[in-house]
């Protein structure tokens, strides 16, 4: 049970042993300055932690803008800048923050804990740039007079730090951002290399390359194993993960496609898959605030994490009605014109009415509760309103 509070007990006792040691006679310890030029990270890990385990979105967002600050304010006292170079940073985190906070339709699918996480690595790489510019002869010559040569060796390292912390986020989140950081890197390490060619820039190359494919396996395994190949929909080991995430309440609907076999055996399967594909792309889109995933075969499920039933109903019912007027178009053998088909949707929902109750007992009432709307006469919605005794039909 511990485990799953690791991310947050963790940074937090780090956060807590590394402030509060300021004030013991351990505070010049050089142990401790080591210690202190990670608190962004750990700061980065907190708020990850919250907004992964505990759901605090909104607190771990104002945590990851924080560390950002806090990594700010660690570079810029030490720096002794020629050509205005640290307003040149401030003015490129300030464009930077512009970006992905005001212009939120440039990263659409990113969630906005993301577009900290982001932000925090860009500054860490635009300083790391600053830094490593002299070895190119640039004038804007960053000096570092107590810090050489270590911060130096640890600007690298910190980005290091970030890919994997990046590569861990994207092995839940699926993001591909992480592949183009991390050739970006690999691309500035390379030229580091021509220009300066040495065995600790070869040893950061091969540890990047390693973090990389670590990275790339890690997302690739993760894919196959929580995804579904054909709809690209989380599949149902991913529900039963999402669910156990879910704070108590939750609403679950499934989905089952009317008569799909008499459209199978008329049409063929692979325009049955194309279908599949399209009716996952409309649940997908419905903009419920649900997660969308494929059970099985024609079975779809939306999760709401917290949603009041009328709500979900009402939901429920839109999509219903979108989906039984999509024109699907089908070209039979033979025919110069594709033809409209349209089909129809099944629903079945039901509500966790107490923190007991198993992920498996409400699905077997969402279940029943579908099998009531097919039997009913289908294209329509059934909600299981009390455990079994009541049911509410919604929408036909
Ligand atoms: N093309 C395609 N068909 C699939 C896939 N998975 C399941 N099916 C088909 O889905 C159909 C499900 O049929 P049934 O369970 O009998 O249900 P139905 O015909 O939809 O009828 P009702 O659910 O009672 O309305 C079967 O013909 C399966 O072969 C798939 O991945 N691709």
């Amino acid at each position: 049970m511990l485990g799953k509070h690791l991310p947050v007990v963790l940074p937090f006792i780090f956060l807590i042993t590394a402030v509060t040691a300021q004030w013991l006679p351990i505070a010049s310890a050089p142990w401790l300055q080591v210690a202190l030029e990670y608190l962004p990270v750990a700061l980065l890990t907190l708020g990850w932690g919250l907004s992964r385990v505990y759901q605090q979105s909104k607190l771990s967002f104002l945590l990851l803008v924080f560390a950002g600050f806090v990594s700010l304010w660690q570079w810029l006292p030490e720096l002794t800048l020629r050509a205005g170079a640290r307003e040149i940073i401030l003015v490129a985190v300030s464009v930077l923050v512009l970006i992905f906070l005001w212009i939120p339709e440039r990263m659409a699918g990113l969630s906005r804990n993301w577009q900290c996480y982001s932000i925090l690595f860009l500054v860490v790489l635009a300083t790391h740039l600053l830094l490593t510019l002299p070895q190119f002869g640039h004038p804007l010559t960053i000096v570092l007079p107590h810090l050489q040569p270590v911060s130096l060796a640890m600007a690298p390292m910190a980005i290091i730090t970030a890919v994997l912390l990046m590569a861990i986020v994207s092995f839940w989140k699926q993001l591909k951002l992480t592949q183009a950081v991390g050739v970006m890197l690999a691309l500035h390490l390379m030229l580091c290399l021509v220009f300066e060619p040495s065995l600790y820039h070869f040893q950061v190359m091969a540890l990047l390359v390693a973090t990389l494919v670590i990275a790339g396996l890690m997302s690739h395994s993760h894919y196959l194993a929580f995804y579904d190949a054909l709809t690209e929909l989380k599949n149902r080991r991913s529900l039963y993960l999402a669910i156990n995430n879910c704070p108590e309440g939750y609403h679950l609907a499934i989905i089952d496609i009317d008569y799909f076999k008499r459209f199978n055996d008329r049409y063929g399967h692979d325009v049955g898959d194309e279908v599949l594909r399209t009716i996952a792309m409309l649940i997908r889109n419905h903009g419920l605030g649900a997660q969308a995933f494929r059970l099985g075969g024609e079975e779809f499920v939306l999760l709401f994490p917290s949603i009041k039933p009328e709500a979900c109903g009402k939901a429920l019912s839109q999509l219903r009605r979108r989906i039984a007027d999509y024109p699907f178009m089908i070209r039979s053998q033979g025919d110069n014109e594709p033809h409209r088909e349209g089909l129809t949707i099944s629903l079945g929902l039901a509500q966790q009415f107490t923190a007991q109750e198993s992920i498996d007992e409400v699905l077997k009432r969402a279940d029943n509760a579908l099998y009531r709307a097919k039997s009913q006469g289908r294209n329509r919605l059934v909600m299981d309103a009390d455990k079994g005794k009541f049911w509410v039909v919604l929408g036909q």
